[in-house]
């Protein structure tokens, strides 16, 4: 298990920027490669590997920080089957795990012990029709207890996604079970725009800004 091998773009340890957990000091795990190419993507470096690492050789790395908080992001973590073991492994090891995905591929076979993070992509991406609906179902349909760890997320560029994000709302209520976080493209629309929509129609989801963009400004990558 520990030999599989996983393409890794970078690991660092920085504040968590986005979702619920925004704020604790965290532990990145960024696996390589995407197939999506949403529009507004601030990550495309990730898209090709830096180095291959075994399983283990990856949460001895990204252990050494000491962190209470990994997270394994991408790239699309998804995409690379390995990931389902990197996350059991990382949680035997305790501590919290997260997941963040495009939300295109089925969380199914995650760990449920792995808080996930699903992004749904708004017509600013391109790759609205590519999202996986099936993740917003099995969201719904999770137990009480297991439902808390299925996070989703919205970022807009503009009235059309924020009208968008509110009709997958009202369709699937999904707010009123699951946290929704809902925030800004960088560079788009101003955050006081969409916090007055938000307001407006009284929509129960939490506003994001991804605060490592505040702490360390102009700096694209490990952080
Ligand atoms: C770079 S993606 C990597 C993980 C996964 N592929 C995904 O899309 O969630 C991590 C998060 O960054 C967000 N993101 C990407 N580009 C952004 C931008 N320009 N402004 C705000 N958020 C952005 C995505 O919506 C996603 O929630
Ligand atoms: N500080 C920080 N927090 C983050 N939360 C999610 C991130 C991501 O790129 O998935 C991210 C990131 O790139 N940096
Ligand atoms: S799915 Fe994530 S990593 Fe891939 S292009 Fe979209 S925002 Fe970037
Ligand atoms: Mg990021």
């Amino acid at each position: 298990m520990t030999g599989t091998i996983l393409q890794i773009s970078e690991i660092f340890h920085s504040i968590q920027g986005e979702s619920s957990f925004a704020g604790w000091p965290c532990t990145f795990i960024r696996l390589a490669g995407c197939s999506h190419g949403c529009r507004y993507c601030d990550t495309t470096y990730a898209k090709t590997a830096e180095r291959r690492l075994s399983i283990g050789d990856t949460i001895d790395e990204a252990r050494r920080y000491h962190a209470h908080l990994i997270e394994v992001t991408g790239g699309e973590p998804l995409e690379q089957p390995a990931v389902h073991k990197l996350l059991h492994a990382l949680c035997d090891g305790g501590g919290g795990v997260m997941l963040e995905t495009g939300g295109f591929l089925s969380v199914r076979d995650v760990d449920p012990r792995v808080h996930k993070v699903i992004d749904l992509k708004p017509p600013s991406s391109g790759r609205d029709k590519e999202n996986c609906m099936e993740n917003i179902d099995i969201a719904l349909n999770a137990g009480e207890g297991e439902r808390k760890r299925y996070e989703f997320k919205i970022v807009a560029a503009d009235r059309e996604d924020y009208l968008w994000a509110r009709g997958i709302l009202k369709d699937t209520r999904l707010a009123e079970a699951c946290t929704v976080m809902m925030g800004p493209i960088a560079g788009t629309i101003h955050p006081s725009e969409l916090a007055g929509w938000i307001l407006e129609d009284r929509l129960h989801v939490r506003m994001q800004l991804q605060l490592h963009r505040y702490i360390w400004p102009g700096m694209d990558r490990g952080v």
